[in-house]
């Protein structure tokens, strides 16, 4: 899959509310209301990225996920990065 340009990049987050671009990965940071919320939008997450094949990396602490998307297969970001991302939010706003 090919990656997109840093041009492309800023055009298509400026449609998404939750991301940034930071250091080469499509960022977001997202507080929850304790532990078992954060976990249970991880979960959710998780099958999400399951049915797409394509994965996050993140970390929790406590309420808080934190959420890096690139391509490790392509190194970069390309358009799968985008489609779990924009998965990511609709889940989130519900
Ligand atoms: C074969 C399998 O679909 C690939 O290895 C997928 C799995 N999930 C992935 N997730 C992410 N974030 N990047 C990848 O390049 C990637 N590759």
């Amino acid at each position: 899959m090919k990656t997109l340009t840093e041009e492309q990049i800023k055009e298509r987050l400026e449609k998404l509310e939750y991301w940034d671009l930071e250091e080469g990965f499509l960022v977001t940071s997202l507080d929850f209301k304790d532990f078992a919320d954060a976990f249970a939008m991880m979960t959710r997450i998780a099958f999400e990225a399951e049915a797409l094949q394509h994965h996050p990396e993140w970390s929790n602490v406590y309420n808080n996920l934190t959420i890096r998307l690139n391509t490790h297969d392509a190194d970069g970001i390309t358009e799968k990065d985008f489609k779990l991302a924009t998965r990511i939010e609709e889940i989130i706003k519900g």
